[in-house]
């Protein structure tokens, strides 16, 4: 037999688009014909199972072969094979079974996007077309007394088939794939261009991939096993493998479900202590163990992309255009399964080994907080098993903590105030002063936590923040009872316009405080709301913030009415008394860390004069 015709379509040629729009990547040819190679495999093996087929199995590796001189590239596998009506059915006809209507599609609409025709219409094998001017199929059928098919088709929409005999006839089973490279794709005839092709999307495929005599996968990665199986040792040297030269992960989470979709994979806590380290797009995608991507956006929810590992779906729609990913029903789904595991993982870690938990705290606190802040329903979970922690070091969930600091940071208001510092030496005084009172205080020192305490002061019931420098440590809690002032209220009048014409300074606003005479004699405070709205402007953040243009500094200078220091400036006369309100406010400054250049000098040189003069 010898038939010459026309592939199926009602249209004229569809190669050039599929050359050109298809796929962006040309590469993927080879994952398309080494994925049917391996499909036709894995159905014989169905079928030999189901005893429908009786022969030998035999050796079922599927070869690639390049032939650099004759510019060939020839996929063959030992798979069901195809009889020439076969072929005829599955490759001249359906591939394209949605063909013109693309191209209808295509001619009204330029914008309709390359990636959402792969998966609509299924145009694997002529993906071969990319890279090849002429493409050769040749078949036997596992079934008896089936003749050789061999199919020809040079790109357009000819093609030629026959059932060749004698030393032209296929000895063995299976299929041949053989690509006639075309003169722009040179690149493709390089071994170590290929064997890179196949070691990206082919590593885990199901069947044995040979290639110049290496095999080039694992075919039972340790994601299509059963936990039960496995030890950590596995989970460990596949992180390994996947991530060479990465330290260990942290802990790993096996994801494995078959209804309402199907999905697994696992997904592993990396080691990291910074936010700059988090590696995105590290997670890979898989369908039926074939790579797709590492670009999982959409697929899964934005924070758990700081995760490694390897997801796998044959549910998941791979080829289509990001906006139609969001939407698909599927992959929300995944998305909800997928944080509703972390955040299962997280929680048994936490209840079965808080010790062991609380160690991978500074690994995965980072991690924990982005999940509450970006997903109410990860919030909801974590708020149980999110740790804060205090200067001294002690973790705490968020309902021990509450319980923790209620009997004594309650303010007047019975608002349960959390003191905080964002940076324990630089604001040591304070810390120091806060503690010194009875109250704890939380180091909240990482780059998300500004935003955490906005979120925990929205969910918390009656719960404010307060820096720890944002108010003298008496007024940081604002309780019923006052110390009393040793001083008149003409001495407070006196002394605060003594300070006043020291400083000299708009932006200090001094006022006179009785606070007890072991707090500092002069304490500079920027109050909390005016800290976080600077904090707002300087990140750009807080929207209509911009309208009050670039706010000024602000600060509270309290000078303490009941420090020696207070009556010593009163009873100085005129330039001394000057001259030590200076001094104070300066130290003031010093233990903030704010007195720099001239000032410093000045200061420097005054407290030399101020020992001479002892
Ligand atoms: N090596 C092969 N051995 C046997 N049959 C094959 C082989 N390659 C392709 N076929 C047949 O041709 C059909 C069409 O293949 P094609 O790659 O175009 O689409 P598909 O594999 O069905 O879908 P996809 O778009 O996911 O690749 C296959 O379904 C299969 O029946």
């Amino acid at each position: 037999m010898q038939e010459k015709g026309s592939i199926s379509i009602h249209t004229e040629n569809i190669f050039p688009i599929i050359k050109k729009f298809l796929y962006s990547d040309h590469e993927i040819f080879l994952r398309e014909l080494v994925s049917n190679a391996v499909d036709a495999t894995q159905k014989l093996k169905s079928l030999a199972q189901l005893g429908e087929f009786k022969g030998e199995l035999g050796d079922l590796k599927v070869r690639v072969t390049v032939d650099k001189e004759a510019r060939k590239i020839t996929i063959s596998d030992r798979g069901l094979g195809m009889t020439a009506e076969e072929i005829k059915k599955y490759i001249n006809q359906i591939a394209f079974s949605g063909a013109t209507e693309f191209v209808e599609q295509y001619k009204e609409k330029d914008a309709v996007t390359k990636d959402q025709i792969i998966g609509q219409f299924g145009l694997g094998f002529y993906s071969a077309f990319m890279v090849a001017k002429e493409v050769e199929i040749w078949s036997k059928s596992y079934k008896d007394d089936t003749l050789t098919a061999h199919w020809i088709c040079d790109g357009s929409t000819e093609f030629t088939l026959d059932e060749p005999t004698g030393e032209h006839a296929k000895a063995e089973r299976g299929t041949d794939v053989v690509l006639h490279v075309a003169d722009d794709s040179d690149e493709f005839l390089e071994p170590a261009r290929l064997k890179g092709i196949l070691t990206k999307y082919c590593k885990f495929l199901p069947i044995e991939i040979e290639f110049e005599g290496e095999t080039i996968n694992q075919t039972a990665p340790i994601w299509t096993k059963q936990p039960s199986e496995l030890t950590d040792e596995d989970y460990v040297s596949f992180y390994q493998e996947l991530y060479p030269f990465s330290e260990p992960p942290l802990f790993w989470i096996h994801l494995n479900v078959d209804y309402p979709f199907n999905l697994t994979g696992i997904l592993y806590f990396p080691k990291v202590k910074d936010e700059l380290q988090f590696q995105r797009n590290k997670i890979q995608l898989y369908s039926r163990q074939v790579f797709i991507t590492d670009e999982v956006k959409d697929v899964v929810p934005e924070f758990l992309m700081l995760l490694h590992g390897v997801i796998d779906s044959p549910d998941i729609p791979l080829n289509v255009s990001r906006s139609f990913l969001q939407a698909d029903a599927a992959v929300r789904k995944i998305n909800t399964y997928i944080t509703k595991k972390v955040a299962d993982k997280l929680s048994s870690l936490f209840k079965q080994d808080r010790a062991g938990y609380e160690a991978k705290w500074s690994d995965i606190g980072m991690f924990v907080k982005y999940g509450m802040l970006s997903d109410e329903k990860f919030y909801d979970k974590a708020k149980d098993f999110a740790l804060v922690q205090n200067v001294a070091g002690k973790l705490f969930t968020l309902p021990e903590y509450q319980e923790f600091v209620q009997a004594n940071q309650k303010d007047k208001s019975e608002q349960t105030v959390v003191l905080y510092t964002t940076d324990a030496e630089a604001q040591h005084g304070f810390v120091q002063a806060a503690t010194e009172r009875g109250y704890d205080v939380l180091d909240l020192n990482g780059p998300l936590d500004s935003h955490f305490i906005g979120q925990l002061e929205q969910k918390l019931e009656k719960t404010t923040f307060k820096r720890v420098d944002a108010d003298t440590v008496g007024k940081l809690i604002e309780k019923e009872e006052t110390t009393e002032s040793v001083l008149s209220d003409d001495d407070k009048t006196k002394l605060q316009e003594l300070f006043k014409t020291a400083i000299s300074n708009e932006q200090m606003h001094v006022q006179v405080e009785a606070l007890s005479p072991q707090d500092a004699p002069v304490i500079i405070t920027l109050p909390e709301f005016m800290r976080r709205m600077k904090d707002m402007q300087r990140s750009g953040g807080g929207g209509g913030m911009q309208m009050f243009g670039s706010l000024p500094d602000s600060y509270t200078v309290s000078v303490n009415a009941n420090h020696p220091v207070a009556q010593r400036v009163l009873q100085a006369e005129g330039e001394a008394g000057q001259k030590l309100a200076r001094q104070a406010f300066d130290l003031a400054l010093l233990a903030q860390n704010m007195l720099k250049g001239e000032a410093l000098t000045a200061f420097v040189k005054r407290s030399a004069d101020l020992l001479a003069a002892e």
